[in-house]
Formats: structure tokens, sequence, C-alpha cells
């Protein structure tokens, strides 16, 4: 041969072995498909929710998982959306892959208004002001050592809610989630401001917070219009949710200047041991500006608001659930509020009965920790995490399925809290199945609950967008169900209904009603 010959032979040789590799590529890419679903038609996506609501979506996808097994995808319009009730592949996607998994979508055009164009923590994209968002809160308030200067407050809020819990229950049964849900209202206004405000302020906040949370979605048709067009024929449904902005304004903006004017500094801080409240961290916090990224510029008012709104929903809305949860499965079953108790007992030794359960006697109550637990396991207030948005083309492990750049990724909660694989009998309130009495010297809370070594539940989520108020929601948990049943004995009103109810969060459809006998 030749040198020509060689080289069209070599050229040949070069082209087969590069159609050889991208057929090999594409074969690949076919056997890695979506996760398994239902019938999807093209732009049409599912047909069935055509005959159903959306908020039949968790019993459907129950459904679906029964039959494709616990990775489903299902189709809105064209796009897919990938289900997760897997433990194991939750793990590996949130944990192992975490910065892939860790974005958000854009958020629609009405709940721009409400996060100031999505410059909260919770729907901010990951990166850099997430991250400077995130790391303020976790530093410059959730730190443990900032977080017990706090500790007043907490006190204080509890001699609220047991005043009113001891004045209700003397005349008629409690309703129980008014009192908690003022009683958390009462502590996160006064971690966010400062500031220990009347009862009819504290309505007032409580009123406007929540007008936000339980309407906002009511507002969802309007963005399937153009939003300039949309604004203007349905201008007075905008108005509507400018107005429910405009009452957070005119209530959290004061108080904002108000703190300005009286910031306590870390010197105070570290000298008299005053707390800092939330509002005051974010007044020196600078973010990238979103016209030149190499630029830092400090908070508006508008985003200031935003934020201490999120602060506040995230101290009350989650734990208030939770709280509601935990006391009903109290009151249903007795013999675990007994013992409870008796533990309770032992550790305040000599203390006298209406005498506070000290934060650190806490840690000491072992079997509170459990009755929290399960509480969290059996009633998540969260059934999923918020959706996350996958920033790369990644594979989904076991199971090997493919999950497109861009698609919509969402952990269920509740289900792998519930998985028989993992949870004997899921479905019962057992605190005992977190005990482990087999360590030398007494008794150890078994599970991870962040998730990093493997999930087994994860009603906080796991990896990079975990909740960072995991360890100051444990704690508020723990300090009122603790003293909640230190100062009373809590017994049933009729049936205790375990019937759930999507609001905000998963709450109780019947709310815990019970009749409270002070202990002292
Ligand atoms: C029982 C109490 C609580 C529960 C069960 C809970 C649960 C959760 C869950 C499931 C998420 C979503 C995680 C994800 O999307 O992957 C979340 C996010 C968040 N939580 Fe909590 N939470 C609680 C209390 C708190 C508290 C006390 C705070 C803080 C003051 C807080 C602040 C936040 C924030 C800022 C986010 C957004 C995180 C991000 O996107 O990076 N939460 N929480």
């Amino acid at each position: 041969m030749d040198d020509n010959g060689l080289v069209i032979a070599l050229i040949a040789l070069s082209i087969c072995a590069i159609f050889h590799i991208l057929l090999n590529y594409i074969s690949h890419r076919r056997q890695q498909k979506l996760p398994p679903g239902p019938l999807s038609l093209p732009f049409i996506g599912n047909p069935i929710w055509f005959f159903k609501p959306l908020s039949q979506l968790e019993t459907t996808l129950r459904h679906y998982h029964s039959k494709y097994g616990p990775v489903v995808t299902l189709h809105f319009g064209n796009t897919p959306s990938i289900f997760i009730a897997s433990h194991s592949v939750s793990h590996h996607a949130l944990v192992q892959n975490g910065a892939i998994f860790a974005d958000r979508f854009p958020v629609m055009e009405t709940v721009k208004i409400i996060t100031s164009n999505q410059h909260n923590i919770s729907t901010a994209f990951y990166g850099p002001t997430w991250r400077a968002l995130r790391r303020n809160l976790t530093s410059e308030l959730l730190h443990p050592s900032r977080l017990k200067a706090h500790s007043g407050s907490r006190k204080w809020t509890l001699d609220v809610l047991v005043h009113r819990l001891r004045l209700t229950s003397a005349a008629e049964p409690v309703k129980v989630i008014n009192h908690i849900r003022y009683a958390m209202y009462c502590l996160a206004t006064v971690m966010c401001f400062g500031e220990r405000f009347d009862e009819k302020f504290i309505y007032e906040v409580q009123e406007s917070q929540r007008g936000i949370l339980l309407n906002i979605n009511k507002f969802n048709d309007l963005n399937f219009w153009p939003a300039r067009l949309g604004k203007i024929l349905f201008k007075k449904r905008w108005d509507e949710i400018r107005q429910l902005r405009k009452r957070q304004d005119d209530l959290l903006l004061p108080l904002i200047n108000n703190a300005r004017k009286n910031r306590t500094t870390i010197k105070d801080n570290e000298e008299t041991g005053k707390p800092i409240p939330y509002v005051d961290t974010l007044f020196d916090l600078e973010i990238e500006d979103n016209n030149n990224e190499k630029k830092k510029r400090k908070l508006v008012d508008d985003e200031l608001i935003t934020l201490c709104s999120e602060f506040l929903d995230a101290i009350t809305d989650t734990t208030v659930a939770s709280l509601q949860w935990i006391m009903a499965n109290i009151v249903k079953y007795p013999e675990i509020q007994e013992k409870l108790y008796k533990e309770i007992k032992e550790v305040m030794g000599n203390k006298k009965k209406g005498e506070e359960i000290e934060e650190e006697e806490l840690g000491k109550i072992t079997y509170l920790k459990a009755v929290v637990m399960e509480g969290l396991r059996r009633h998540p207030p969260g059934h999923m995490l918020l959706p996350h948005k996958v920033t790369e083309e990644s594979v989904l492990d076991p199971g090997g399925y493919r999950v497109p750049k861009g698609t919509s990724v969402n952990f269920m909660v509740a289900d792998i809290g519930w998985d028989e694989k993992v949870w004997t009998e899921p479905m019962a309130f057992k605190p005992e199945r977190f005990l482990n009495d087999k360590v030398e010297g007494g008794v150890e809370l078994e599970v991870d609950i962040t998730g990093s070594k493997e999930i087994k539940m994860m009603p906080f989520g796991a990896g990079r967008r975990i909740c960072p108020g995991i360890g100051l929601g444990l704690l508020h948990l723990e300090y009122f169900v603790g003293n909640l049943v230190w100062n009373f004995k809590w017994n049933a009103v009729g049936e205790v209904d375990l019937c759930e109810k999507q609001e905000s969060a998963i709450i109780m459809k019947y709310p815990l009603l019970a009749s409270l006998s002070p202990r002292s």
C-alpha cells in the first residue's frame, strides 16, 4: 500500500470508530430511559389530569408507585416531573449528587410579588444570592451560641402559652392549635424584631402572614396569561395580591425601620448576652447586584420584608402543625403520656411543678426526643419537599433512570417515612422504635435525621437544601411538648381523629380538642 492508501485507510478507520462511539452513546441514552409512568401524549402530558384535580396528586402518585415502583415520571404538558419515594434513590440524588439536585425553578409572576423576585432562601436559585442569604441565617442566628441568647424569648412564650391554656381550660375544652399558633407567632416576632408585642399586634401579623400563605395559590390561574395582558384583563385580582402584600408591608416595614434605629450589635450580644434579632443580621448583608455580578449591594426594604416574612412563616407554620400532631398522639395514647411524664419527673428531680424544663434538661429526656421523632416520621408537616430542579443531565441510582437537565424532581417525604421495608408497622405511633436500649449505660436515640449517611426519614429534607432550621425546629418541638406535658395532664374530648388536611402544611382535619388538668 502506498502512502495515500495508508492515509485513506486511517481516515476510514477513524470515521468507523467515531460512528461506533456515537452509536454506542445513542443506544446507551435510549437504554437509560426516564422513570416509568402512565401514558403521556405530546403537548398534553398525562390525560389523567383532565379528570382529576391536582389536589389528588399524592393519592394518584401512591397508585402509580404501587404499579411502576418507587420512582415515577408524570408529564404536565410536555414537561416531565419525577417523583421519588425511595430512600436510597433520594440519598443518591440529594446527598451524593447534592449540587446537581439543589436548584429551584423560576416562580410564577404572582409569587414574584411576595418573594421580591426570588430574593429569599427557599425560592432563590442555587447560586451566590442563595448562599449569602442562607449563610447569614445559619451563622448569624441559628448558630448554637446565638440561639442560646434567645432562651429568654422561649421562656416568655411558654409563660404566655401556659397562662392562656390555664385560663381557657378552666372553663372549657381547649382548641389546641389556636393557642400554639398564637404562641409561635409571639416567639417568631420577638426573634425576628427583638420586641415583645401585644396580643392585638401579634394577631394582626398572624392574619397578614396566613392571609398570604393560604390565599396565594388561589391566584395561580392568572399565570397562564402573558403578565402584561393579564394585569390589564384581571386588574382587580392582581390588585388583591398587591393588597395582601401591602398589608404585610404596612405591618413589617415600621418594625424594620425601628430595628434599624435600635440595632443590637455583636458587642452588645457578647457583653450582655442580649439576643441579636434576625432583622439586625440583614442590614449589613450584601448580595450580588442583578445588573453587575461583580458588584455587591445591600438589601432593599422590599427584600428585608420578604426575608422577615419567610422567617416568620418558617418558625411558625411547620412547627405549629407538628406540635398539634404530637400533642394529638399524646392525648390519644395515655400510656405514652404517662411514660413521658414519668421520665420528665425523674429528670426534674426536686424542681417544683410548674417550673420550666430548661433547655439543658431536655437532652436528658430521651423518650421526649423519641416522641418528637415519631411525630415527625408519622406526621411530617410537608409530605413532599419543595420541587428541586436538576442542573445537569444525570442518572438515578439504583434504577439507572435518566433525569434530563432542567427536570423537576420531587421527593415524597411521607412515603419514605412510612416505608414498610424500613419501618415495622409504619402507620402506628410507636416512639419506642427510636430507642436503642442495647447500648451500655442506658438508652440512646437511633436514626440520623439529617440523612447524611443514609435516609430513613427526612421531614427536614436532606443535602444542600436541607432545612437550615432543623436544630431550632427540634428544640422548639422538644421544649414545648416537654413543658406542656410537665404543666398539664392532657385528656381526650371524644375520639382523636388523625385525618389530614392540606393547608400551607399538612394539618389535622379535625383540630385537636383536649381537656387539661394543671399538674400543680
Ligand atoms: C418542625 C419544623 C420544621 C420542619 C419540619 C421544616 C421542614 C423543611 C423542609 C421539608 C424544607 C424544604 C427542604 C427542601 O426543599 O429540600 C425546609 C426548608 C427551609 N426551612 Fe424548614 N422546617 C422546620 C422549621 C424551620 C425553622 C425553625 C426555620 C428557621 C428559622 C426553617 C427555615 C427554612 C428555610 C429558610 C428553608 C429553605 C432552605 C433552602 O431552600 O435552602 N425551617 N424546611
